[in-house]
């Protein structure tokens, strides 16, 4: 059965997509079999695997709204042994078409469930909020990584993601647990880095992964080429850091609960 891992923080730009779509790659590079789950209506995971938007006729929001079978909408990537469940624009709408939808909390899992066991990690991008398609995500997950970005106000914000995870823990989904939290985009010129490193250690002490992600050139370069880094620049510091992170999320264990 494939662990499930929700990458979520409702701040946006704070490394999301970059990590979903890089911790994806790097797992398959250590020989997992891996799906990557677009739930973000930008679409930006679909289109960093080099998946174009516009040929995709259907969608996760088919799967969402209109109980498409989530098999029918996986398809492979360029990457061996990395499949994805796109997400494109029509997925805007389904924030509040769920709404007034029975179990609407739970769509994601139902669909997921059936084709969990074809995958060793099941990797879901999450949007930039705390809405309906965030708690699907939580609620089919077994676990939720919190990227963190290192910068002024890195905490802001965490205290609301935390009360939400403790929500679908007490409502939903019990088995909920945190993967790690993760320091992206840390600029090692700058004393502030090391600052916010300090503070997001003192709050959630051995929850942070030792694998910090730097700004990287290459890793902001690669979703333009449709790429991820392992592929982009299997050299680069980006692409090291990410296999760093995939070898902690591998020795925290596979399914946990
Ligand atoms: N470590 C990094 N080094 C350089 N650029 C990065 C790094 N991580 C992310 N970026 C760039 O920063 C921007 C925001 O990153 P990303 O899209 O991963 O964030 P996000 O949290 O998914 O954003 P959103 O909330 O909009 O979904 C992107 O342009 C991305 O390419
Ligand atoms: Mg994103």
């Amino acid at each position: 059965m494939g662990k499930v891992i929700s990458i979520a923080n409702q701040k946006g730009g704070v490394g999301k997509t970059t990590t979903s779509v890089n911790l994806s790659a790097s797992l398959t590079e250590a020989g997992n079999k891996v799906l990557l789950v677009d739930t973000d209506p930008q679409g930006n995971a679909t289109s960093g695997v080099g998946i174009d938007k516009a040929d995709m006729d259907q969608c996760i929001y088919n799967v969402l709204i209109e109980d498409l079978d989530a098999q029918e909408v996986c398809v492979p990537t360029s990457i061996a042994n990395l499949y994805a469940i796109p997400a494109t624009i029509q997925l805007a709408g389904a924030e509040v078409e769920l709404v007034p939808t029975i179990s609407r909390e739970v769509r994601l899992k139902k669909a997921l469930d059936p084709i969990k066991d074809q995958f060793d990690y099941i990797i879901i991008d999450c949007p930039p909020s705390l809405g309906l398609l965030t708690i699907n995500a939580l609620t089919a997950s077994d676990t939720v990584l919190i990227p963190v970005q290192c910068e002024y106000y890195a905490l802001e914000g965490l205290s609301q993601l935390l009360n939400t995870v403790r929500l679908v823990q007490k409502q939903l989904n019990k088995s909920l647990m945190i993967e790690g939290v993760l320091l992206t985009m840390l600029d090692a010129r700058t004393n502030l880095g090391i600052q916010v490193i300090e503070e997001v250690k003192k709050y959630f002490q051995d929850k942070v992964f030792q694998a910090i992600i730097p700004r990287n050139v290459r890793l902001g370069e690669a979703p333009s080429y449709g790429e991820p880094i392992t592929t982009y620049d299997s050299k680069s510091r980006g692409a090291e850091v990410y296999n760093e992170l995939a070898k902690e999320v591998m020795a925290n264990g596979a399914r946990v609960g």
